[in-house]
């Protein structure tokens, strides 16, 4: 009898849900790209399946310029996608394995679901310095923040490994604790600065800067009590979705203690030596210091979630370990595609962009994605959106506005490429990439309110030759000259 129970709700279970679209992933990709097909297709039934109790939320989107764009993101319950879109069904659960071929896959939960098109939007997860160290943390989602926020509470010392957008967020945002910064390259926050822009902001880091206030400005995520759900130093597991623009305002971080901050010139590999001393742990560093610390974070990158759930298809991965994707976002698999951090962009690009993994790609490619997908069942063609065009990111490092645009940093141009840079010490730095007296690159610091102008100039690929020495004479009103 008993038996016989438990198989009748074993069939019960793995009776197949089917969907005609079903997005796995409640980040801003996947929830994007649900909106999308939800509002192209009200009478198609749209599954969202996502590890996550919450799911992330475009909100205040704002058109800054042609390819510029900005807004907040809010951590919402999945049952405001439902009430605002009835032709939604969220499950919380993770996927346990996908069969490509039979277009099916199953959730950790016993669910069995069907898709006509699938779009994998599953994010990427911290690559750590070392796994399983119980004293080196990562960055990611709410739940890996508030494990950093405890840590650091009783800390003196940390050390931050990596020259990236978390390391240049932390090392200015923490307080009450020794950061000893381990860069390897020559200058600071080299994802998207060149040594002229560091040297720009270096004074901003060492500058004394009064105690935050312990209340959030805007905190705009929210926070479950449900006591300690990670042992130290797991960092992430991948479930939850990734933070954003400002994540670390919803949060104080706050040390133990009102010290400096120092950095480390420390050239290839950290190494995380056994507790020797007085510290709960050393970092050898290879300009051969020994540092002892609290703890390490390491805000070295992130590797696309693309292992275990898809095991067993045929997926092809791009070197980074992300999904490859063309330019209508499908995989190598048939009916399936991917979006935001967990893809790499394996089509021909523009000559002026390329992929970051970042809030605001993660948006394109989600509401893309859902567009190719709409196309593909429809049968009509898409062309790739103009929003891949042009690389375009709007940010804020040490409290100053900065704009990146197009090749900023130069990246694949060699030697062929002409730089010209303004810099007004506290106020502004403004830096130009030109190829063959064109401009390709920009990056903005500070309010020069010329995105607008520059991003023209980028996407007109008008001949600046003549203008040259007028171009970042500050004396010159720029906008009025080339309108
Ligand atoms: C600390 C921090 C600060 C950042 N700051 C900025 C910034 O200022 N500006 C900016 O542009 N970008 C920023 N980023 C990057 C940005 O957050 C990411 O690029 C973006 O969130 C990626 O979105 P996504 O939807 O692709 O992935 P994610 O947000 O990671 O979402 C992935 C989703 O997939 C779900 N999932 C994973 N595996 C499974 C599974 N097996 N089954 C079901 N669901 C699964 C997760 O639960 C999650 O909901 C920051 C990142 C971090 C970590
Ligand atoms: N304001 C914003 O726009 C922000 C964006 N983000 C995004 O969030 C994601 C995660 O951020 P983050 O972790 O900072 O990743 P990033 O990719 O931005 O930076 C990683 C950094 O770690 C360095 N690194 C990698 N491996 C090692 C190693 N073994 N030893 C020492 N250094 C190493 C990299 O150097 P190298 O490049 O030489 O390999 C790089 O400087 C990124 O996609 C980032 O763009 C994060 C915060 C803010």
């Amino acid at each position: 009898m008993l038996a016989n129970v438990s198989s009748a709700e074993r069939m019960a279970s793995h009776q197949m849900q089917r969907f005609q679209f079903v997005v796995v992933g409640g980040g801003i990709a996947g929830v994007t790209c649900v909106e999308q097909l939800a509002s192209d297709f009200p009478s198609a039934e749209v599954g969202l399946i996502t590890a996550a109790s919450h799911i992330k939320a475009v909100a205040n989107f704002k058109q800054v310029s042609q390819t510029l764009e900005e807004f907040d993101v809010e951590e919402r319950p999945p049952s405001v996608l439902q009430e605002k879109y009835p032709n939604v069904t969220v499950f919380q659960s993770a996927v346990r394995s996908l069969q490509a071929d039979q277009h099916t896959l199953q959730t950790e939960d016993g669910r069995s679901v069907g898709y006509e098109k699938l779009c994998i939007c599953s994010g990427a997860r911290p690559k750590l310095l070392t796994q399983d160290q119980p004293y080196v943390l990562g960055v990611r989602d709410t739940d890996s923040v508030q494990e950093f926020q405890k840590r650091l509470s009783s800390a003196k010392r940390i050390v931050v490994v990596g020259n990236g957008g978390i390391a240049l967020e932390l090392v200015f945002e923490v307080r009450g604790c020794e950061v000893v910064w381990a860069v390897k390259d020559k200058a600071i926050g080299n994802t998207f600065f060149d040594a002229g822009a560091a040297q720009f902001l270096i004074p901003s880091l060492e500058a004394q800067r009064p105690p935050r206030d312990a209340v959030c400005k805007r905190a705009r995520y929210t926070t479950e009590q449900g006591g300690d759900r990670r042992r130290p130093g797991s960092g992430s597991t991948g479930a939850g979705s990734a933070l954003g623009p400002d994540w670390h305002e919803g949060f104080l971080l706050r040390g133990a203690e009102q010290v400096r901050r120092q950095a480390q010139p420390s050239k290839g590999q950290l190494m995380v030596s056994p507790t020797v001393g007085a510290w709960p742990v050393y970092v050898r560093l290879t300009n051969g210091r020994t540092v002892g610390c609290d703890f390490i974070v390491s805000a070295t990158g992130v590797v696309p979630n693309t292992d275990a759930f898809l095991q067993g298809n045929n997926f092809s991965l791009a070197e980074d370990g992300g999904l490859r994707v063309d330019d209508h976002m499908m995989t190598s698999e048939r009916d399936v595609y991917a979006a935001g951090d967990v893809c790499s962009a394996c089509w021909e690009p523009s000559a002026l962009w390329q992929q970051m993994r970042l809030w605001t790609q993660a948006r394109q490619m989600g509401w893309f994605a859902g567009r190719c997908m709409a196309a593909d069942v429809l049968t009509q063609p898409i062309e790739l959106d103009f929003c891949f065009e042009l690389f375009a990111h709007i940010t804020k490092f040490f409290n100053y506005k900065v704009v990146i645009l197009g090749k900023f940093n130069a990246q694949g141009l060699g030697a062929d490429h002409e730089l010209l840079v303004r810099c007004t010490k506290g106020q502004e730095y403004v830096k130009v990439v030109l190829r063959g007296g064109k401009m390709v690159g920009a990056v903005l610091v500070g309010e020069t309110d010329l995105e607008e102008t520059f991003e023209n100039l980028i996407l007109n690929q008008m001949d600046l030759t003549p203008y040259k020495d007028e171009l970042l004479n500050p004396n010159i009103d720029i906008e009025d000259y080339f309108d």
